[in-house]
């Protein structure tokens, strides 16, 4: 699909997939910018899009950056609308308890993938139709995470028990 784009930046380059089948493109910042711990901030990417109808952008993590450096995005996925032609902006929030986050001019920070979204209708109901899952939800099924106390020693928090419902 062919997309407009401008550059807002002379110097930036034109985002484009790393490898046949990637689904996103990188994203950089235009401005360098130093994180510290906690810290958060709001990065310029140098470039506007134009999307058709029906289509959004969304602004997701990298994760080689989310595992080297704990750098998040405080709203991931950033919702890019297809009538959105200000600057794309990345927000950014440091992770690492204790090691700052530096970048450079044009360092990749995200990246960002075009996809087909429904429009819908909704039509008010008293009651909905059943299914299996009825309300069940947040942890209905089971195989959480220890939270709030020891992992006794092991590094990773446990996933495997299935404490609820017992
Ligand atoms: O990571 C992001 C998320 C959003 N946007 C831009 C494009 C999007 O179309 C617009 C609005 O985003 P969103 O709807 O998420 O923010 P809002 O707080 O609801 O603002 P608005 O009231 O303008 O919709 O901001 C970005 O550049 N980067
Ligand atoms: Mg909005």
């Amino acid at each position: 699909m062919d997309v407009l784009l401008r550059r807002l930046d002379p110097e930036v380059p034109v985002p484009a997939y790393g490898h046949p089948g990637d689904a996103g493109v990188d994203l950089v910042t235009t401005e360098a910018a130093e994180l510290a711990p906690g810290e958060r901030t709001v990065l310029p990417t140098g470039v506007s899009i134009a999307l058709p109808d029906g289509y959004a952008a969304f602004v997701h993590p990298r994760s080689g950056l989310a595992a080297r450096c704990g750098l998040a995005l405080v709203n991931a996925p950033g919702t890019v609308d297809a009538g959105y032609r200000g600057e794309i902006k990345v927000i950014v929030v440091n992770l690492d308890p204790r090691e700052s986050v530096r970048f450079e001019r044009f360092d990749r920070i995200a990246q960002l993938v075009v996809q087909q979204v429904e429009k819908v209708r909704f039509h008010e109901v008293a009651e909905l139709p059943g299914s299996a899952r009825a309300e069940g939800g947040f942890g209905s099924t089971g195989g959480h995470a220890a939270v709030g106390g020891s992992t006794g020693g092991n590094e990773y928090a446990s996933v495997g028990g299935d404490r609820e419902g017992q």
